[in-house]
């Protein structure tokens, strides 16, 4: 069977998530989109040669017979609206980062989707699925380094554009670390706190880059975020874990070490697209698999939730300089 996938959110990923579903993955096609700007979603029907409705709103999109599983990668604060009315249609969804902006908005979609009685919802989290993260994850199950006491990480983007603010770094950014790091180490923050180090002067006004984000977790491993969005040299992802008895870090992607006019250099990469261009297709065929066998595995809207919550702590930490404490309640049996 071929799933029938609806985009909603013809951007920078949806073109891509729409360009690896046509001609990467396998058991699954694009039969609608739809984008708030009009001539987005023309443009990507054009380019994909796509045999896709265009629907002029979100709603028809996931109301359409024709839609089996709604793709969400729309602006972020669309996306609690779609999933919650995909799960209301009954229609499984994948939605981009974040699940919803705020940990309130996430907990509406695990209420629906608990009330609905199926998971339905996976969340665009992709770094579990990088085969460097799952290295880094099973040399900690295996105890070679013994137990976790630092993490030393950085998310560092070369620029970003005019409309990216200070709560971006977190919402947009950080949540990545937030999700990755608490599948890592296997439990939950309990504190956060936001240092600010010098401004940049590749930095608009309003943003405050670069950003250190101080975390703790339940167990008491203390971990600090570096995250800079105009670090002009490169896309990089730092996961260094300091254990009782050694280190272990995030593997470099691979890359050709090249000796030339009198120096040794590997290249680095620019862009989130190429950094976790396998990890993406991981994702989606997990979904695909996951629908067609009618058991989703990946992200859940419970990891969404979780993320949020201590986004909300951040953003909050960003504010008052303080210590912020990371309430989160026990995970529910349905997740
Ligand atoms: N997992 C990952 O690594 C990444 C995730 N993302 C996430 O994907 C989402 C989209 O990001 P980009 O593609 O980079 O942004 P983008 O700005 O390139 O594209 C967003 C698209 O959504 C459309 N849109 C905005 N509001 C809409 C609405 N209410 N209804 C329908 N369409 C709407 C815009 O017209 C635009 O075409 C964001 O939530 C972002 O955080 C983005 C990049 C990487
Ligand atoms: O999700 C992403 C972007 O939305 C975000 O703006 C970037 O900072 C991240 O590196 C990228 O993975």
């Amino acid at each position: 069977m071929t799933l029938a996938i609806g985009v909603i959110g013809t951007g920078a990923i949806g073109q891509d998530h729409i360009r690896r579903l046509s001609q990467t993955l396998s058991g699954a096609k694009v039969v609608a989109v739809h984008d708030i700007n009009p001539l987005q979603a023309e443009a990507a029907v054009k380019q994909y040669q796509l045999a896709a409705s265009v629907h002029d709103n979100g709603q028809a999109l996931i109301r359409d017979p024709a839609v089996e599983a709604v793709l969400v990668t729309s602006w972020g604060p669309s996306h609690e609206e779609f999933v919650l009315d995909a799960i209301a249609a009954g229609k499984p969804v994948f939605c981009e980062k974040p699940l919803a902006v705020s940990a309130a908005g996430c907990m509406h979609i695990v209420q629906a989707e608990r009330a609905h009685g199926k998971r339905l919802v996976q969340v665009g989290f992709m770094r579990p699925y990088d085969a460097g993260y799952r290295a880094l994850k099973q040399v900690l199950q295996e105890g070679r380094i013994g137990a976790p006491l630092m993490l030393h990480c950085a998310h560092r983007n070369p620029s970003v554009g005019e409309g990216y603010t200070t709560p971006m770094a977190i919402t947009d950014t950080l949540i990545h670390e937030l999700d990755v790091l608490r599948w890592l180490l296997d439990e939950d923050y309990v504190s956060a706190q936001v240092v600010f180090p010098r401004k940049s002067s590749h930095a608009l006004p309003q943003l405050a880059d670069p950003q250190i984000v101080l975390l703790e977790t339940r167990s008491g491993v203390r971990i600090d975020v570096e995250i800079f969005v105009n670090c002009q040299y490169g896309y990089d992802i730092q996961c260094q874990i300091v254990g009782e008895t050694g280190i272990a870090s995030l593997p470099e992607p691979s890359s050709v070490p090249l000796r030339s006019a009198a120096s040794y250099s590997t290249a680095i990469l620019t862009d989130w697209k190429q950094r976790f261009i396998a990890a993406y297709d991981v994702e989606l065929q997990a979904f695909i698999d996951g629908v067609q066998a009618g058991s989703l595995t990946g992200p859940s809207a419970w990891d969404g939730y979780a993320a949020a919550v201590a986004a909300d702590a951040c953003v909050l930490a960003q504010q008052n300089g303080a210590v912020v404490e990371i309430s989160m309640p026990p995970r529910p049996d349905f997740y």
